[in-house]
C-alpha cells in the first residue's frame, strides 16, 4: 500500500519551474533513495510533501494512515546549545495539557534513546555531541511520535564513512520493522547499498524503479 503517491506534480517559484510533471509513489517498507544533482529540486519536493509549498499542478496524496517524520538537512546547533540529548529527543512529544511528561511519554523517550544507541550519552548537552551522535539524536527525535514514513534530507552529508554506515544501519533496522524511508542523498554508493527503490531527478527528466535499475551516476552527480 502506498504511504505517499505523487502524480503529475509541477512546482514553480514564480516563473521558474523546478519540478516538472513528476510521478512516483512510496510503498510500505520501501527505502526510497532520492538522487540528483544540486538544485534539481529535491528539497523543494520535500517541502511540498510536508505541505509548506503549494504545487502549481498535480497531486500529492498522503493517506490518513500515514504519519510523517522528518529530519531536515541543516541545523545550526553549536556547542552553546544547552539541552541534553534526552531533553532534545523529548521536545517532539505531542502537544499536551501538562508541562511534564507522562509515564508513557517518558517510556517512549527512553525507548528511542535506547534504540538509537544514545543511552550512554543521554545526559550530554546536544551541543557537545559529535556529528554522528547529533544525527542519531535527530533521528530519535523524529521517530519519537512513531511515524511510518521518515524523510531524511542529506542526513549523512557531513559524516565520515563509519558514522554514515552506523546511521543507515540504524535506519534500516527501523525500516525492517515496517518504517518507510525516503532518503535524499548525493552518495550513490550509499544509495545502492541501502535503497530498495530509487527516484532519480535530473533537469527535465525523472526515473524511478527498483534499486538494481539505478542508473550509473552521471558526471558531476557523484560526490
Ligand atoms: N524559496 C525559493 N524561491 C525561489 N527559488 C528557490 C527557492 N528555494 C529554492 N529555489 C530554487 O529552486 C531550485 C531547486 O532548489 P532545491 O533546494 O529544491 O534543490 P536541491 O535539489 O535540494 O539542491 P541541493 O542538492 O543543493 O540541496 C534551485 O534553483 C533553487 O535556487
Amino acid at each position: 500500500m502506498a504511504v505517499v503517491s505523487v502524480d503529475d506534480l509541477t512546482i514553480a517559484y514564480g516563473n521558474h519551474t523546478v519540478i516538472d510533471h513528476l510521478s512516483f509513489s512510496i510503498n510500505e517498507g520501501d527505502f526510497l533513495v532520492v538522487v540528483g544533482e544540486n538544485g534539481v529540486g529535491k528539497t523543494t519536493l520535500v517541502r511540498s510533501m510536508l505541505g509548506f509549498l503549494k504545487p502549481k499542478s498535480g497531486t500529492i496524496t498522503i493517506p490518513q494512515s500515514t504519519r510523517l517524520g522528518y529530519v531536515p538537512q541543516f541545523r545550526n546547533i553549536d556547542e552553546e546549545y544547552p539541552l541534553s540529548i534526552r531533553d532534545f529527543v523529548a521536545l517532539n512529544t505531542k502537544p499536551r495539557l501538562l508541562p511534564w511528561l507522562t509515564k508513557s511519554e517518558r517510556n517512549r523517550v527512553e525507548r528511542m534513546i535506547r534504540e538509537n544507541n544514545l543511552t550512554k550519552i543521554a545526559e550530554r548537552p546536544l551541543g557537545l555531541a559529535s556529528g554522528g551522535e547529533k544525527q542519531r539524536a535527530y533521528l530519535a527525535q523524529a521517530l519519537l511520535p512513531n511515524p511510518n514514513l521518515l524523510i531524511l534530507d542529506e542526513s549523512t552529508a557531513s559524516l565520515d564513512n563509519e558514522m554514515k554506515y552506523e546511521l543507515l544501519d540504524l535506519v534500516t533496522r527501523f525500516q525492517q520493522n515496517g518504517l518507510s524511508v525516503m532518503f535524499i542523498t548525493h552518495d550513490w554508493d550509499l544509495a545502492e547499498q541501502y535503497g530498495t527503490r530509487f527516484l532519480y531527478l535530473s533537469p527535465g527528466s525523472y526515473s524511478t524503479g527498483p534499486i538494481n535499475e539505478l542508473p550509473s551516476p552521471v558526471k558531476g552527480d557523484k560526490k
